[in-house]
């Protein structure tokens, strides 16, 4: 075990400071590299070495991956028995935790299965196809995401009416029935003993307001707070960290501001900029140096970053060597764009014999990682891939996962309705509707139903219904086994008892293969998970706890093979917190990097932070790769490179001849290809970047509600007649989002125009 005294030579002295000081609660924000998150660990450690006994500790993350590194980290300082029992993860894991444990006080029970994105949108579906609304207005992934945003606020589908008043306008216009839907939803996961990814921060919440001695309970367990990547949580998970804090004031946060790339999933960068409000004694750490990346690419970072409006100046430097400059690679399409990138490595890995778990390329979308694939197999190069069709996601391991869950939870009724068919049981989709009807007629489960179908007086014929009484039998005598078995035990078993196992026998075509070492690989998996449960000093380790890690996935927790030397591809969004030796940045085109989807100065910026977390990322080398041509839903498209490369320093990156010239001249609208087709959306690059449309008092409604501001606004629309208590009746001209808070700008005539905060500026909508 190390001294005190040896823990902290390893830090610089205003890393030490922050490191050191404990008496109150503390924030850093710092760039990035610069050991924000080495704080936190070391942290940790220094407070394991004065005493704190690591249950009474809490760190939040971003990813489990982060959180599994951190803990390593600390056991290589202070032993691994002291940091075993360190309560450390994401906010969902360790909520998800303890609602299991208290999950019967708000009416589920521990079992209860966690639906992920798949499973809340066929969800949505049957309920607007069941209210007959038109699905191309009520899109389910519009409402699933405006669900999540609204629980992110902590608005529950009972409140959301009351709340709603201000949300009003544009819902009364376009989903009207939002607010029914949203009801339907909470009624259906709660009927079915599920809660979706958002509910886990949302119930926690509930939990910690209807119970006191809960929350009593857990203040009193957890003796100190710390989070790290801040700048990107959201209000649910700010109010659940003050309400855990709010008596020993013992947390310490950290994060930068530069590096808020979540908002698109509610997260509030004013959770870290009005850290000081909420804990009014907190004092604010700074770090200066960088220490994971060349002195080239720090600087090439902060000069980008410096075109940003909205931030917190930082003062970030490097003392690593110069480096070499940014290495730009102009590709002629994208396919030519993924060979040269491939190209890049191998020749880096022969020349600088850096092994390929070295290497990253990033990009904006999971999407553009196909180029890069194939031209990464061509030279026998071996990668990973971060998120996108998860291995979790494939077809037959949702197959088997929807066994395990439904085992477990026998009200869940989207695993139910998965597998009571597979393998084909002569149960067809008629029959399902009329057990889902007779669900909702009843307001019981689907399970209930094929229970007793007769009780239920569904209209089925003899031999079906002996159908759902053998399914439901089935699954009911594994349920049982399920007390006595553990995880592996009992996969073992259901794969044998439910025929997948016949299913897949019977067929020896490539991808039956395939998809037979795929569940091999799951079987393995659960039981690595079971040993090292074991090793850990766990007992008993039930299937729900395997589901419950699963189900929790982030984008960087895919691959469990994490030692074998690979290259790794992922969207930048996942590479967050991450450093590599030599990064590819790829795709760095307008309408791609910055997204096509822009449409306000805000979210441009909100791209631009994003682009500094990729070249943040690099060690010692950056690349930034982009194609002059590509296809795009089968149509090859010209492309224009992405402004954000002017935005570098010239001086700290090799431009090709033909960039500077495509830069001076005026950027030409979207060339396309084939002149048949129809006009394309015009590009981002033919003029400055819209800010909000603004528009006179007198603009019509048409005129003024634009897709965008529908989605974001959260409400009032531009356009809309207003009435405010102080300034009396006026329209609104312009809406932005500032800080994750709507500002509207609106005219009161003789009173002027005034810049309001919706929040708070409690307005009547008059028309
Ligand atoms: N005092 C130090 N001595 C040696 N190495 C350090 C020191 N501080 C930080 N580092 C190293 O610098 C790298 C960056 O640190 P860390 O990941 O903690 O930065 P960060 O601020 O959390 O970055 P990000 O903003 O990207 O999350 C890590 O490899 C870390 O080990
Ligand atoms: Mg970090």
């Amino acid at each position: 075990m190390i001294s005190l005294e040896a823990l902290l030579d390893q830090l610089n002295e205003n890393q030490k400071e922050a490191v050191v000081y404990n008496d109150g609660p503390s924030l850093v924000i710092a760039g990035a590299g610069s050991g924000k998150t080495r704080v936190l660990t070391f942290k940790i450690a220094y407070l394991l070495l004065n005493g704190y006994h690591p249950s009474t500790i809490l760190a939040l993350t971003f990813t489990n991956k982060a959180a599994r590194e951190m803990k390593r980290r600390i056991a290589d300082l202070v032993g691994h028995e002291r940091a075993r029992w360190l309560w450390m993860g994401t906010f969902h894991s360790i909520f998800s935790r303890m609602l299991r444990a208290e999950a019967e006080r708000i009416g589920f029970t521990r079992d209860f299965t966690v639906y992920d994105a798949s499973d809340s949108r066929s969800v949505l579906k049957s309920i607007i196809k069941e209210m007959q609304l038109d699905d191309k207005v009520y899109k389910p992934g519009l409402i699933q995401s405006r669900i999540s945003y609204a629980k992110n606020n902590l608005i529950t589908a009972s409140s959301y009416e009351t709340y709603a008043d201000l949300l009003k306008s544009d819902a009364a216009q376009r989903i009207p029935q939002f607010s029914r839907i949203y009801a339907e939803y909470a009624y259906q996961c709660r009927k079915a003993n599920a809660m979706d990814f958002d509910d886990m921060l949302l119930y926690a919440n509930i939990l910690f307001r209807d119970f006191p001695e809960v929350l009593d309970d857990y203040r009193s367990r957890f003796q100190f707070i710390l989070v790290d990547e801040y700048q990107d949580t959201n209000l649910a998970q700010h109010i659940i960290v003050k309400r855990l804090a709010e008596i020993h004031q013992r947390i310490a946060v950290v994060g930068d501001d530069a590096q808020s790339i979540y908002s698109f999933r509610g997260a509030n960068i004013d959770n870290i900029l009005q850290f000081k409000s909420q804990f009014p004694n907190s004092k604010l750490f700074k770090l200066e140096q960088n220490y994971r990346s060349t002195q080239n690419i720090v600087a090439a970072a902060n000069s980008l970053i410096q075109k940003n409006k909205a931030q917190i100046q930082k003062n970030v430097f490097s003392e690593k060597n110069k480096g070499t400059r940014i290495q730009l690679i102009s590709a002629l399409t994208d396919t030519e764009e993924g060979y040269l990138v491939a190209k890049e490595v191998a020749d880096l890995y022969y020349q600088e014999h850096d092994p390929y778990s070295d290497f990253a390329i990033l990009y904006r979308t999971n999407a553009q990682s196909r180029n890069f694939e194939e031209a990464l197999r061509e030279r026998n190069i071996p990668y990973r891939i971060y998120g996108g069709l998860s291995f979790y996601q494939r077809k037959e391991i949702r197959d088997v996962l929807a066994y395990f869950r439904l085992i477990v939870n026998p009200s869940d009724s989207e695993a139910l309705k998965r597998c009571i068919n597979y393998p084909a049981r002569g149960i067809g989709e008629t029959t399902i509707n009329k057990v889902s009807d007779s669900a909702r007629q009843n307001q019981v489960s689907l399970w209930s139903v094929i229970g007793d179908p007769q009780f239920f007086q569904l209209p089925v014929n003899k031999p079906t219904a002996q159908k759902l009484l053998n399914f439901h039998d089935m699954i009911y005598s594994l349920s049982v086994e399920a007390q006595k078995l553990d995880a592996y035990e009992l996969a073992v078993k259901i794969i044998k008892t439910v025929g997948i196992n016949e299913d897949m026998l019977e067929d020896n075509a490539v991808e039956t293969l395939s998809r037979r070492e795929n569940i091999q690989e799951l079987l393995t998996g659960i039981h690595e998970f079971c040993e090292q449960k074991v090793n850990e000093g766990e007992t008993q380790i039930g299937l729900t706890d395997f589901l419950s890690e699963v189900s929790l996935l982030t984008d960087q927790d895919m691959d469990t093979a994490e030692s074998t030397d690979k290259l790794t591809m992922m969207t930048i969004h996942a590479a967050k917190g991450l450093e590599f030796r030599n990064v590819f940045i790829v795709g760095m085109e307008e309408d791609l990097f910055p997204s096509g989807y822009v449409s306000s100065d805000r979210e441009l910026e909100e791209e631009r932070r994003l682009f500094y977390v990729a070249l943040t990322r690099a060690e010692e080398r950056c690349y930034i790769s982009y194609a002059k041509s590509r296809f795009k839903n089968g149509q090859l498209n010209f492309t224009h490179p992405s402004r954000f490369l002017s935005d570098i320093d010239q001086a700290l990156i090799d431009l090709p001849a033909d960039f500077r010239q495509a830069h001076v001249e005026q950027p030409k609208p979207l060339e396309v290809y084939n002149k048949n087709m129809p006009p394309q959306r015009p590009s981002m690059s033919s003029g400055p970047v819209s800010s909000w449309k603004r528009l006179t008092p007198g603009a019509s409604k048409e005129e003024a509600s634009s897709d965008t501001v529908y989605q974001s606004g959260g409400g009032v629309t531009i356009g809309n007649k207003v009435y405010h208590e102080k300034f009396g009746t006026g329209v609104v001209l312009a809406l932005e989002q500032m800080d994750g808070n709507w500002k509207a700008n609106i005219d009161f005539g003789d009173n002027g125009t005034r810049a309001l905060l919706l929040k708070y500026a409690k307005l009547k909508i008059l028309e």
